[in-house]
Parts: C-alpha cells; structure tokens; sequence
C-alpha cells in the first residue's frame, strides 16, 4: 500500500461518522513536519502533544504518530519534485486526522501552494482559525483580551483555487478576447469597459454550495457557544463584487433564515422586532424610517422596498422572535472587508463569528492573530467531513530556521483544536494552562520577549518554550 513509508505497529484509525470523528483510544496521527521552521517547531510540538496526553490519561490514551512527508522533505525522500507524494495521500484519507507543519509556496511561479493541495484533495471546506488572547502575552494593541473571534474560512474557492493564466499566454489572450470582444459588450451593466491585453487573468469563483456549507458550520459552531457569543458576522466586499462576494452574503442570509429559521436574526430583522418592541403600535412606515436613517431622501420605490422588507419579517417571525425572544437567538450580520479589519480593532468585543470567503479569511487571519499577540499566537483546523488536517496559520517564516528559536505556539495550539475534535478535552487544557502559565510567567519566545515591557532577555529556544509549557501542566 505505501512506497517508502509504514504506518506504526500499533493503533487505530479514526473513522467519520455523519461528519464527527470516531476516535479510538490509540489513534494514528499522520503528521508532516513542514519546510522552513517546521524542523524546529515540529519537535517541539510533538513533545507537548505526548506530555499532555500521558498527564490527563497516564497511558489510558495514547497518539501512534506516523511521519510522511510533503514538501522539501518529501523530495529527498521520493526524489525531485515530489513535493507531495501519493504515500502522504494514502496516509492521510486511510487515518482521517492529520497535523502538519507550514510547507513553503514559491511567488510568481514553480509549484502551486501544497497547502492549498491538500485542502482540495480532502475537501477539507472550512478553515477554523480562533483567535484568542492569553493573559500577560504582549500586544501592539491596547485592550487584545477583548478580542475572541473565530475565523470560519471557506477554503476550497475563490481565487485561492488557483485558476489563473499568465500574460501573453494563448489561453490569457484568447479569453482576453472573448471577453473584450463578445462578453462584456453582451452585458450592459459592464458599459464600454474593456481588459487591458497585457493582463493576466485569474477566475474567482464563489458557490452557493461552498458558501453556505461553510455558513452552516459557522451557525452550528454559534450555536455551541455562550449566549453573548452567538453571533455571526458574513464578511465580504459585495458592494464591488456583487455576484461573488455579495453572493457569499446573500447564500449566508438565505441559509441562516431558512434551514436555521428557529434558532437565528439578522440584525436587521433585529432592529424591526425591537422598534415593534419599544412602540407596538408603529406604523410600518415609521418602523422602516427608522431602520433607514436615510429612509426620507430615498426614491419611492425602494421606500416601498424598505417597508415591504418591515412587513414582511413582523409577519413571517413576530410570533416565534418578536417580545424580545430574538435576543436568545444566533444575530447573523454582515460587514465589509475592508471594514471588519479596522472593526476588529476598534471594537473587538463586538465580534464573535467571522464567516468569509477564502481569500478574505486568509488576510483577516493573519492580522486578528496580531493583535493577540502575532502569529506564533495563531492556531486553525482544516475540516471536511470526512477528514480533518490541524496547521497553524503562519508560513514556514524561512528567515528564523534551524535556529531553535521560533514560537512554536500556533502548531501546539493547533494540537490543542485537534484534541478537542478528539474530544480529548483534558489533554487540550492541560496545554491552554501551560502555554497560559508560560507566558504569564515571562517564558516566551523571541517574539514575544521583544514587545514585553520590560522586554525579556535572553528570550526562550523554541524546545526551551516547549519544556516550559510541560513545566506548567501543574
Ligand atoms: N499553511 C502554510 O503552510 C502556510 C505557508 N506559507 C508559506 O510560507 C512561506 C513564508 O511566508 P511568509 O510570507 O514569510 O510568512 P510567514 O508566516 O512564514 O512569516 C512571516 C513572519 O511572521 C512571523 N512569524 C511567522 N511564524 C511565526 C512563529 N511561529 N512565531 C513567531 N513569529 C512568526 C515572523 O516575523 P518576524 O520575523 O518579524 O519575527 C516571520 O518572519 C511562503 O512560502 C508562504 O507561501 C504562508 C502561510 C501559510
Ligand atoms: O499555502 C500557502 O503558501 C499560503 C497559505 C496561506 O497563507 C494560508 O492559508 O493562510
Ligand atoms: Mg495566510
């Protein structure tokens, strides 16, 4: 069955089962190590991994890890530009659960992103990426304890599917053409806009079926937790992309007040029921007034769009939302990219769920882990529902490898999300009490060693972080 690798001797695999794990009690792990720093974060990793699952089960559970290999590793073992092997599939889609380290993606040319490969092949739609402030960790931010968001990120479309042509080439020039020539004069809305033909071009599509596969994790994960936490937020730029990413919004609205009709509000369904609430006998037209500041200097057409839309919620959800029930359900609302990055900033404790198409995600990721401390802060999943592959959101950070002194944080924070969808919930906070107890203690890594006041010094080695966090299991 495998090339060059086999699988340990003892252990189980994990199956699926409606989409959750079922999990022995010695499964088998795959993992893969990762270019760049992940020779020096996996180690580390993995020794907290096997601390915390001896700590909570002292041997009642344990994980039969099984390398394979992807990236540059993976060409010193199967040969040039085997950069991820058919073994590392078979291992994965046989076990069901992988981790892995960051794998390195050239710019401008050579081999498409190996990450996003593997996020295709095992349809694994929704990118999870909390992200979460640990006290006493440094920040650029004021007040990063009021942040505590998860990023639910589509991540198998967009443009991060990778279908583009390069300038000059016969297929970019050929559908330059068919574009400037045929499609766009056949499509008023587009006028006389035409693409330049030194262009390159890159297909950006967005599906109901991916939108809202991804929405409906994002409302059942809502769902889960506290109730001042249900809410979700659908992120998009629709008011430039309308039938893309104005789709994205609209798919989320349609799902969330249909298959979850019981348990969600919109936020503008909130503001009717509410002024219904405050003032039961307002007028229809005085309730749209006032969920429109600028319902007076409208057309009278969409007036009468806005008091249609006031009718139509008070008859269809009055009875089962209004007298205040909305208040215990899901509020689904929407925001602008660009908006939601300074809105994470300046009001970080109105967000909760942030549900986005991929490459929006892939931004909002990076930067919402700044403010909780940088990306060794940054932990994701990658879930299908039949696979499940754990990786933190940072690259290889090819600058720092080999020198022992990365934060190896988001891969062992990504361990602890895979102990949760094991449902191994000891082990996962015997890590959040150590990584806790670490940085609020000053052991931390150069990263954060530099923004701490005073700044630490000399910083913890990426394995001396590690032993620092098994340190504090107690
Ligand atoms: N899922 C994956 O495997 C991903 C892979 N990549 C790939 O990684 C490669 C490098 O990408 P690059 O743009 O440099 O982005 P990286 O995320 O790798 O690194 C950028 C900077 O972020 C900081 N950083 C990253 N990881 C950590 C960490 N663990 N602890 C502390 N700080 C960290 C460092 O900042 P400083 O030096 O200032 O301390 C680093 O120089 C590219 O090939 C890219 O395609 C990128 C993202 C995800
Ligand atoms: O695959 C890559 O190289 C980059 C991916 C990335 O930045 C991400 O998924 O956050
Ligand atoms: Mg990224």
């Amino acid at each position: 069955m495998y090339d060059k690798i086999t699988p340990p001797t003892t252990g189980e695999r994990i199956t699926f089962k409606n989409g959750e794990p079922i999990v022995p009690d010695n499964p088998i792990v795959p993992f893969i190590r990762g270019d760049g720093t992940g020779v020096d974060i996996w180690p580390a990793a993995q020794q907290v991994f096997d601390a915390a699952v001896e700590a909570a089960y002292g041997g009642k559970r344990k994980i039969s890890w099984f390398k394979v290999y992807a990236g540059d590793e993976a060409c010193e073992l199967y040969g040039t530009y085997q950069y991820l092997p058919q073994d590392t599939l078979t291992a994965i889609k046989e076990y069901g659960v992988a981790i892995k380290g960051p794998l390195t993606t050239p710019i401008g040319g050579g081999i498409r992103s190996l990450n996003v490969a593997l996020r295709q092949i095992f349809d694994l739609y929704a990118c999870i990426r909390p992200c979460r402030y640990y006290s006493g960790t440094p920040s650029p931010h004021k007040t990063p304890e009021k942040l505590d968001v998860i990023i639910y990120r589509e991540n198998t479309e967009d443009i991060y599917l990778g279908i583009e042509w390069r300038e000059g080439t016969e297929i970019a020039q050929k559908l330059i053409h068919i574009l400037n020539d045929d499609l766009i004069p056949a499509t008023p809305e587009h006028g006389n806009k035409q693409i330049r033909l030194d262009s390159g071009i890159g297909i950006k599509p967005i599906s109901k079926t991916g939108s809202q596969r991804l929405v409906r994790r994002a409302i059942k994960q809502a769902l889960l937790l506290p109730k001042n936490k249900q809410q979700v937020t659908l992120v998009h730029k629709g008011n430039i992309m309308k039938y893309t990413e104005g789709a994205f919004r609209d798919w989320g609205y349609e799902l969330a007040t249909s298959e979850f009709r019981a348990e969600c509000v919109t936020e503008r369904e909130s503001w009717i029921l509410s002024n219904k609430e405050r003032k039961p006998d307002l007028s229809i037209e005085d309730n749209a007034r006032q969920i429109d500041p600028g319902y007076d200097a409208l057309t009278e057409e969409k007036k009468a769009q806005v008091c249609q839309e006031v009718e139509e919620v008070l008859n269809a959800i009055w009875e089962t939302h209004g007298g205040g029930k909305w208040k215990d359900k899901v509020m689904v609302n929407d925001r602008i990219a660009d908006s939601i990055f300074q809105q994470i900033q300046t009001r970080p404790d109105e967000y909760s769920i942030l549900a986005t198409m991929n490459l929006n995600g892939d931004y909002l990721s990076d930067a919402a882990a700044a403010i909780v401390g940088g990306l060794g802060m940054g932990p994701g999943a990658n879930i299908g529902d039949e696979c499940a592959i754990f990786e933190a959101t940072h690259g290889t950070a090819p600058k720092h490898a080999g020198l022992d002194r990365i934060n190896p944080g988001s891969v062992i924070l990504s361990g602890v999300m895979m102990f949760e969808f094991l449902g191994w919930q000891e082990a996962a906070d015997l890590i959040k009490k150590g990584i806790g107890g670490a940085i609020s203690n000053r052991q931390v890594t150069y990263d954060l060693a530099r923004l701490m006041e005073p700044p630490v010094e000399p910083p913890l080695k990426c394995s001396e972080f590690a032993q620092a966090v098994i340190d504090r299991f107690n």
